[in-house]
C-alpha cells in the first residue's frame, strides 16, 4: 500500500490533474495499491477563507463562489466525457448550493465562528477529491470518493483539531477492509469531531491526513506530490545553486523546516515517524525525478551537511547582569514567562560566565518580550543586578543542518571560515546539543551573501562561483574575457569553479548583472546598456551587491582605481591587478594595501606586475616565505625594450621597431612609460619591496636609453617624432655593439638593498645574451641558490600571456 498525496498546485488546473491521473495510473497498474489524498484546488482554501470573512462583514461572496464554480466546472468539461458530466455537475452544484446557504447564514448573522469556518473550508477538499475521483473513474471504475470526516476523528478544537489516533486508526482500517479492491480518493485536511461536526487539521493539514492514513494502514511509503523537486539544500530563490536532497532523516527534515524550508510542515511527519514509514517529496510536474526521501536515518550520502536554512527577520534580546550568575532559577523564570505569553524563542545562547543571555524572537514579539522582562525582573533591574534588556533588530538566522555533522570534525570551522572570508560578522552562535544544527545570527543585509558563501563552502563539489568586478576592458581586459569564455566549461567540469563577470567598467561606461554578464556579448551590452562610468559608484555598487567570493580586477593603467583598493579590502573583497601603480607608488601605500588585505583575510594578487604571466612574484614570495634571503637579483623586465633590442637590426629604424612593439601589445598604453624606463623601475621596485626593502621610487637609479629630447616629449605623437630624429643615435649604439660582438641589454639589479637599471653591452658569455621576442629574464641569487642562480625566462609582455597571468591569479583567489 502506498499513499499518494497531491497538494493544491497539483490539482489546481487541468494539466496538473492529468499529471496526477498519470501518476496514479502508473502506481495502480504496477500493483502498489495506491490510496490518494487530495488537497483543495490551488487557491481555493484562500478564496473560501476570504469569502467567509467577507460574508461575516456583510460583503459580497457570490462572485467568489462563481469563480470557484467556474474553476471546477472547467475541469469537468475538459476531463470528463460529455455523457458522464451531468451527475458530476449535479453533485458539485449541491456542494456549491450548500456553501452558498452557509455563507448566507454567516452574512445574516454577521458572525463567523471557527466551527463554521472549518465547515466552509471543507468544501474545498470535498469538491476537489470528488472531482478527481470522477475523472479517475473513467479509467478505473473501482475509484471511490471518500470524505475523510468518515475516517479521522478529532476533538472539537476547531481550526486546528487534535486527532484521536486510536479511534481514527480503527475507522480507517475498518473502511479500507469494507472496501476491498477500491481505489480511494480521500479528502485531505478535514476530519470530524466526536459530535460529528466538521473539523480541520490546521497547517499542513493534507500532509497530516496522508501520514495518519499511511500509519494506520502500515503503508510502505507516503508520497507527498507538490510542485518542487523535493527538499532543497537552501532556498532556491536566494541560492541559485540549491539542489534537491536525495535523503534526509526525519530530524533533519524537521530542523530544515523549522528554519524556513516550507515543503513539509514537521508535525505532520509524526505518525510516519512513529511507524518508520518513509515520506517521499516528489514533483507532480517532474514525475521521473526521484525527489527527497525522508526516512528514519540520515542515509549514506557523501554530503557533509544536508542543508542551510534561515529566518530572514529576527530580533535579538540581550540580557546582561550579575543577577544571573549562579542563579539556577533565572533562565527558568525568563523562559517560562515568555512561554506563558506565547512568545516563541527561536534560539538561545548563554555565556559560560552566566553573565549574559542572548535569545532570538520574531520581530513582532520583541517589544512585548522586553516589556514582560522589565516587569518580571523589576527588582533586579532596580538593584542593578540586571541591565535593561537590549533589543537588536535587522538580524537573520542562518543554520546548517545535518546529522552527520557530529561525526565530522571541521564543520563549524568551514562555516565560520566562509562567513569570515566574506566579511560577515557573526553576532551570536548556537549549536543544538544534538549537533544536528549550528545556527548563527548575522545582519539581515548579509543573509543572501552568507547563504551563497556557506552553500559554496559545503557543497563545493558543485562549484565555487567567483563574482568578478572588472575595471579596464582594453588589451588585457578583453583578452581576459575571451580566455575566461574559452575556459568556462573546463573550469566548471574539472575545477568546480564558475567565473561570473558581474560588474564591468572602462573609462566610458559601466554595467552590472549579478547573474553574470555574457562573455560573448559583453562589448555590445556595455556599449548599449551601460551607464556612465563612475568609479566611486562602481565600487559602492560592488559593495552593495554584497556577493560572496567577490574579486575586483584592475586591468587599467590608471591610478584612479588604486585609490579604492584599501576600502575594497576593508569590504573583504580580494583584488587581482596587472596595474603596477598601486605597488610602485609610495612605500607607505604598498604597506597599507598589503596589511589591509592580510587583516581582512582576502587576497591581493599581482603576478603580472612583473614579467607579465611569468611566475616571478610568486617565486619570490615562496623564497621569502620559506626563509631564503635574496643576495642579488639581475633581470631584464621590460618586454618592450627587450623586443626592441632583439629586433633592431638590418634596415629597420628604431622608430619603427617601437611602433611594432606597441602594435603587438607589448608596450604600456603610453609607450613612453616603457622607453623612459618607468615601467621597468616600477617592476624592480615591487620586487625589492617584496624582497623586504622599504624603497621609494626615487631610490632606484635609473639609467636612460633615450636621448633627452625623446624623454621630454610632451605627447605620444611628439615622442614618435623625436624617436625618428634619434634614429642615428640608436644606429650608432647598434654599430658599436656589433663591432664588439655584443648585444644591447637594459638590465636591472638589486643588491644590498640598492636598485639600479642601466643600459649595458653584453657578450655571448653573459646569461642574458640569448634572448628573443619580448623575453624577460630574471636570475635570483639567494642564500640557497648561491652557486647557480634560480632563473625564470620567457615572454614578458603581450596581451595573451598577461591576461593568462591575471586569469591564473583570479582562479587562485580563495584557494
Ligand atoms: N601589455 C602587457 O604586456 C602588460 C600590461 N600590463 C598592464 O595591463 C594594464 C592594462 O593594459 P592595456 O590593457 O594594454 O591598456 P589599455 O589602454 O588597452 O586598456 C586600459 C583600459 O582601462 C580603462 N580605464 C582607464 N582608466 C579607467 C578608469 N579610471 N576607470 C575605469 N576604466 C578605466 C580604459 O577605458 C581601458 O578599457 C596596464 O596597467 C599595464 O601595465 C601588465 C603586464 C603586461
Ligand atoms: N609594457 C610592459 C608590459 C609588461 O608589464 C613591458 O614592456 O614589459
Ligand atoms: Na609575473
Amino acid at each position: 500500500m502506498k499513499i499518494l498525496k497531491f497538494g493544491g498546485t497539483s490539482v489546481g488546473a487541468v494539466d496538473g490533474i492529468r499529471a496526477v491521473l498519470e501518476i496514479v495510473r502508473k502506481s495502480h497498474e504496477s500493483g502498489e495499491r495506491p490510496l490518494v489524498v487530495l488537497s483543495a484546488m490551488g487557491g481555493i482554501t484562500n478564496l473560501l477563507t476570504h469569502l467567509a470573512t467577507e460574508a461575516a462583514e456583510g460583503g459580497n461572496f457570490i462572485q467568489g463562489l462563481q469563480e470557484m464554480e467556474t474553476r471546477h466546472f472547467a475541469v469537468v468539461k475538459q476531463l470528463i466525457a460529455v455523457k458522464s458530466q451531468n451527475p458530476v455537475f449535479t453533485k458539485l452544484k449541491i456542494y456549491f448550493n450548500e456553501l452558498e446557504d452557509l455563507l448566507q447564514g454567516i452574512y445574516n448573522l454577521r458572525e463567523l465562528s471557527l466551527q463554521s469556518k472549518d465547515l466552509i473550508l471543507s468544501y474545498g477538499e470535498r469538491c476537489s477529491a470528488f472531482l478527481v475521483s470522477k475523472v479517475a473513474e473513467q479509467y478505473f471504475p473501482e475509484s471511490l470518493f471518500v470524505d475523510a470526516t468518515q475516517l479521522i476523528q478529532t476533538d472539537s478544537h476547531f481550526g486546528s483539531a487534535h486527532v484521536d489516533q486510536v479511534l481514527s486508526e480503527q475507522l480507517i482500517q475498518a473502511f479500507v477492509a469494507a472496501n476491498p479492491g477500491k481505489l480511494l480518493f480521500v479528502t485531505g485536511f478535514i476530519a470530524s469531531s466526536e459530535k460529528g461536526r466538521v473539523t480541520t487539521l490546521g497547517r499542513g493539514g493534507s500532509d497530516y491526513t496522508a501520514a495518519i492514513i499511511g500509519a494506520a494502514l502500515g503503508a510502505e511509503t507516503i508520497e507527498i506530490w507538490t510542485d518542487v523537486d523535493g527538499m532543497l539544500t537552501a532556498d532556491p530563490r536566494i541560492v541559485k545553486k540549491a539542489f534537491s536532497l536525495p535523503i534526509l532523516s526525519y530530524t533533519e527534515a524537521m530542523e530544515l523546516s523549522y528554519f524556513g524550508a516550507k515543503v513539509i510542515y514537521p508535525p505532520t511527519m509524526i505518525p510516519a515517524f512513529l511507524k518508520k514509514i518513509p515520506i517521499v517529496i516528489r514533483n507532480t510536474f517532474n514525475p521521473d525525478f526521484a525527489g527527497t526521501t525522508i526516512q528514519h536515518d540520515s542515509g549514506n550520502t557523501a554530503l557533509p551537511i544536508k542543508g542551510i536554512s534561515s529566518i530572514s527577520a529576527i530580533s535579538v534580546i540581550n540580557l546582561v547582569g550579575s543577577g544571573m550568575i549562579g542563579r539556577a532559577g533565572f533562565s527558568g523564570r525568563l523562559f517560562t514567562l515568555l512561554a506563558k505569553e506565547q512568545i516563541n524563542v527561536v534560539l538561545i545562547t548563554q555565556s559560560s560566565s552566566e553573565h549574559s543571555i542572548t535569545f532570538a524572537v520574531h520581530p513582532a514579539d520583541a517589544q512585548r518580550a522586553e516589556w514582560l522582562i522589565c516587569s518580571e525582573f523589576e527588582l533586579e533591574l532596580k538593584a542593578n543586578k540586571l541591565s535593561a534588556p537590549e533589543i537588536e533588530d535587522g538580524l537573520s538566522i542562518l543554520a546548517i543542518v545535518g546529522e552527520n555533522m557530529k561525526h565530522t570534525p571541521g564543520m563549524s570551522g568551514r562555516l565560520f571560515h566562509a562567513l569570515g572570508r566574506n566579511g560577515i560578522n557573526v553576532r551570536a552562535i548556537a549549536q543544538g546539543s544534538s549537533e544536528y544544527n549550528i545556527s548563527v545570527i548575522i545582519s539581515q543585509s548579509d543573509l543572501a551573501k552568507a547563504l551563497n558563501a556557506v552553500h559554496d563552502a559545503f557543497f563545493a563539489q558543485l562549484n565555487k562561483t567567483l563574482h568578478v568586478f572588472n575595471v579596464g576592458t582594453g588589451n588585457i581586459g578583453s583578452t581576459l574575457f575571451r580566455q575566461i569564455q574559452e575556459q568556462y566549461g573546463f573550469l566548471l567540469d574539472n575545477n568546480d569553479i564558475e567565473v561570473k563577470i558581474v560588474g564591468l567598467s572602462n573609462s566610458r561606461t559601466m554595467l552590472f548583472d549579478s547573474e553574470g554578464i555574457s562573455l560573448a556579448e559583453w562589448k555590445e551590452q556595455l556599449q548599449n546598456a551601460g551607464e556612465q562610468a563612475d568609479l566611486e559608484l562602481f565600487v559602492a555598487r560592488m559593495k552593495q551587491m554584497n556577493l560572496p567570493n567577490c574579486v575586483f580586477i584592475d586591468n587599467t593603467a590608471s591610478e584612479q582605481p588604486v585609490r579604492y583598493y584599501e576600502t575594497i579590502f576593508q569590504s573583504n573583497i580580494s583584488i587581482v591587478t596587472c596595474n603596477k601603480i598601486a605597488n610602485s607608488g609610495r612605500y607607505s601605500q604598498y604597506r597599507i594595501l598589503k596589511d589591509t588585505a592580510r587583516r581582512h583575510g582576502v587576497d591581493f594578487f599581482y603576478e603580472t606586475n612583473v614579467g607579465a604571466g611569468l611566475p616571478i612574484v610568486r617565486v619570490l614570495r615562496d623564497l621569502m616565505m620559506s626563509g631564503d634571503r635574496i643576495v642579488r637579483i639581475e633581470a631584464i623586465l621590460s618586454g618592450t625594450i627587450s623586443y626592441i633590442f632583439n629586433n633592431f637590426a638590418g634596415t629597420v629604424s628604431f622608430h619603427d621597431v617601437v611602433k611594432t612593439a606597441q602594435q603587438l601589445g607589448y608596450t604600456e598604453p603610453d609607450p613612453r612609460d616603457d622607453l623612459k624606463g618607468t615601467d621597468f623601475m616600477r617592476k624592480m621596485l615591487i620586487l625589492a619591496r617584496d624582497a623586504g626593502y622599504a624603497l621609494e621610487p626615487e631610490d632606484v637609479q635609473l639609467g636612460a636609453i633615450l636621448p633627452d629630447a625623446c624623454i621630454q616629449a610632451a605627447s605620444v605623437d611628439e615622442f614618435y617624432r623625436e624617436l625618428k630624429a634619434a634614429d642615428e643615435h640608436f644606429g650608432n649604439l647598434r654599430a658599436k655593439a656589433l663591432r664588439e660582438n655584443k648585444v644591447l641589454r637594459y638590465i636591472g639589479k638589486l643588491e644590498n638593498g640598492q636598485v639600479s637599471i642601466a643600459l649595458e653591452l653584453v657578450d655571448a658569455n653573459h646569461p642574458f645574451f640569448a634572448l628573443s621576442g619580448s623575453d624577460n629574464i630574471i636570475s635570483f641569487t639567494t642564500e640557497r641558490y648561491k652557486d647557480r642562480p634560480l632563473v625564470v625566462k620567457g615572454p614578458g609582455a603581450g596581451s595573451e600571456v598577461t591576461a593568462a597571468g591575471v586569469f591564473a591569479d583570479l582562479v587562485n583567489v580563495g584557494a
